[in-house]
């Protein structure tokens, strides 16, 4: 079985409803862009590739169904304008749906000739991303593999991840968890050690689901072992995370728990690596202190939900529950982000290559624009 966040055919989107992994295994359709934007704002999908992807294609799906006249040139972009700036309020933190918005609202801008000229070349245009974001991401995993063996050598060595970077964050194969792949593919890792990353617990449903899927040799640990992980496994020599934005300076905004991971990798000599397509690239945010962290609700952390466990052990999916873990009354500071700084991160994968700093200790991220 093939893992898939998004499926999609001309008129046609659903998404795997990823708040019910890794029990369940549930596609819902998306028909326009509220359906859209509640799925990204719940969660149901995540993964900055994978909500640009979803966000562009629902609106895709809409224009091919809508009553609304959109025969005009003007009518059609005004229509297009107005869903890309409500699909851009769902989450503000990931740059690759508003870095999608502002490419897909200068084309309809451009695009002349009748309103169905302006549909067709935006339908086409979100149809693309799907294609070229798996694309970018096999590149990733090739220019990971050339960095980790020019210098690593061909000795196998383990990696350590956070949060999920695979398939189910993007429209296949991966970012971070692709660079595990393609580790995995040339036979040069030893182990993979996955974050649960609390509170959404994006590790243990998503990345174990997927590790496990590919028979990847991986091991779960809380968030909190991290450090005493690298202490004791020397076999570790990278840690490669994803991002949601990376401003111009090389700061990376990533799941919560990345900024602490990339001062522990600091203190014990290992590399710290951001895997990232250039449309996680932000160039017109100068530095982690611009970019906006989404804060989610308290619930989130102060529950969990998930199937219960029979007497017997077995996992009882017909009986869902959601279990209050924290005192009630007390408070909750939920930030979904963090900001692992540039001066922290030994290097920026790509799909168009790979960027380090230079001796001043600056990334220069304008080579692959
Ligand atoms: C392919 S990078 C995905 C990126 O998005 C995740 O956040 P969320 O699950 O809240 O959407 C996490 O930061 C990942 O690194």
């Amino acid at each position: 079985m093939v893992l898939e966040a998004i499926r999609y055919t001309p008129g046609n989107l659903e998404i795997l409803d990823q708040l019910r992994l890794p029990h369940e295994s549930v596609y819902i359709k998306v028909r326009t862009s509220e359906d859209a934007y509640h799925a990204i704002r719940t969660m149901t999908v995540r993964g900055a590739p994978a909500i640009a992807i979803v966000a562009a294609l629902a609106l895709a799906v809409e224009l091919t169904y809508t009553e609304t006249n959109i025969e005009s040139v003007a009518s059609a972009r005004d229509f297009i304008l107005e869903k890309l700036r409500y699909l851009v309020t769902s989450r503000p933190t990931a740059v690759n749906l508003s870095d999608a918005a502002r490419k897909l609202e200068k084309l309809a801008s451009e695009t002349e000739g009748s309103g169905k000229a302006v549909v067709d070349a935006y339908i086409n245009a979100a149809e693309k991303m799907l294609v070229d974001d798996v694309s970018d991401n096999t590149s990733i995993g090739e220019n990971g593999v050339a960095w980790a063996e020019k210098n690593f050598g061909t000795e196998k060595f383990s990696i350590l991840t956070i949060c999920n970077t695979g398939s189910l964050a993007t429209a296949g194969y991966g970012t971070a968890l692709g660079i595990i792949r393609s580790v995995h593919a040339k036979h040069l890792l030893e182990h993979a050690y996955a974050l649960e990353t609390r509170p959404y617990n994006q590790g243990s449903r998503l990345t174990a689901y997927e590790l496990v899927h590919d028979n990847i040799p991986a091991t779960l640990i809380t968030d909190s072992m991290a450090s005493v992980l690298l202490k004791t496994h020397p076999e570790i020599r990278m840690i490669v995370v994803g991002a949601d934005r990376v401003a111009r300076n090389g700061d990376t905004a990533n799941k919560i728990g990345t900024y602490q991971l990339s001062i522990v990798a600091r203190y014990h000599g290992v590399k710290f690596v951001v895997a990232a397509p250039t449309t996680s690239i932000d160039m017109l945010t100068a530095s982690g202190e611009d970019i906006v962290i989404e804060e989610r609700k308290p619930e989130e952390l102060v529950t969990m939900r998930g199937p219960v466990v029979d007497f017997d052990g077995q996992v009882n999916k017909n009986e869902v529950r959601t279990v209050h873990i924290a005192a009630p009354g007390i408070g909750v500071w939920n930030p979904a982000f963090d900001v692992a700084p540039a001066n922290l991160i030994d290097a920026i994968i790509t799909e168009k290559g790979v960027a380090e700093k230079d001796s001043n200790g600056e990334f220069h991220l304008a080579k692959f624009f």
